[in-house]
This record gives structure tokens, sequence and C-alpha cells, in this order.
């Protein structure tokens, strides 16, 4: 997978593309706001490598963790995949490619959103 979007330098030119992207996204700000540049770039890079399937470079805490108490949306999730998969076929990967993308990043889905999205009235009115 990672060979298909073309190496590492790809994936670089991928990683900054997306972060840009991203940092312009008032959708996606209030998650990543007061977070250093640093650790947001390690999260961009995170982010991808996870999106490829390629080998993971953190350790630690597991992304349910990680995550815990940030109250990610369905729809910032959903949000970040589309800035990548925008980036990666700007970048001239394959559809295939971007499919294979969406599908490894959805499979995480359930250790990183914890505030699924309403649908209805709220079952609960008081
Ligand atoms: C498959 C998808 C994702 C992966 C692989 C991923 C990966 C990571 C990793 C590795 C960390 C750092 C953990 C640590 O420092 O120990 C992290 C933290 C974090 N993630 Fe994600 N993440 C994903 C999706 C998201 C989404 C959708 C959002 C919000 C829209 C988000 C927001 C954050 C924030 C705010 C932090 C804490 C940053 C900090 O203070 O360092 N993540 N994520």
């Amino acid at each position: 997978m990672f060979e298909k979007v073309g190496g590492a330098t790809a994936v670089r030119t991928a990683v900054t593309v997306f972060y840009e992207r991203v940092l312009k996204d008032d959708t996606l700000s209030a998650w990543f706001e007061g977070v250093d540049l640093d650790r947001l770039a390690m999260h961009q890079r995170a982010f991808i490598t996870a999106a490829l399937g390629g080998p993971a470079q953190y350790g630690g805490r597991s992304l349910r963790v990680a995550h815990a108490g940030l109250g990610v949306t369905d729809a910032a999730f959903d949000a970040l995949a589309e800035h990548l998969a925008v980036t990666l076929l700007a970048l001239g990967a394959s559809l295939d490619v971007v499919e294979e993308v969406r599908s490894r990043l959805n499979a995480l889905r359930g250790e990183i959103v914890e505030a699924p999205t309403q649908t209805g009235p709220d079952p609960q009115p008081s």
C-alpha cells in the first residue's frame, strides 16, 4: 500500500498537503486548537500511516485511550478522512487506493469516535 502511493517521498508530500488542508478546516480546528505544531505533525503522520497500513511508529497509548474525552464526532472523523482522500487523489493515487484507505480508516472509527452523530430527537426530553 505504501508503495502503491509512491513510497516515502510521496507520503511526505501527502503529509504536508494534508496538514495544510486540515489546519484550514474550521470544522476541525476545535480539536486541534492548542495542540502544538510538532504534536499536530505527529498526529497527521500517525493518521496517514494508519490509513496506508504502514508500520505503526507511535508507541504507548492505544488509539482509544489517546482519544478518550476528546469527543471526536463521526463528522470530524469523516472530515479528516475526506481531506486525506482528496489529498491522495490530487497527488495521483488511484480510486482503488483511496477506497482501500477509506476502509482501513473506517476500521479504526470505533476506537476514535465517542460522540456518535445524534439522529432524531432527544430520547429523554425533560
Ligand atoms: C484513524 C484515525 C486516527 C489516528 C490513527 C490517530 C492517531 C493519534 C495518535 C497516535 C495520537 C497521539 C497519542 C499520544 O500522544 O499518545 C492522537 C491524539 C489525538 N488525536 Fe488522533 N488519530 C485519529 C483520528 C483523530 C480524529 C478524527 C481527531 C479529531 C478530529 C483526532 C484528534 C486527536 C487529538 C486532538 C489528539 C490529542 C493531541 C495531543 O494533545 O497531542 N484524532 N491521535
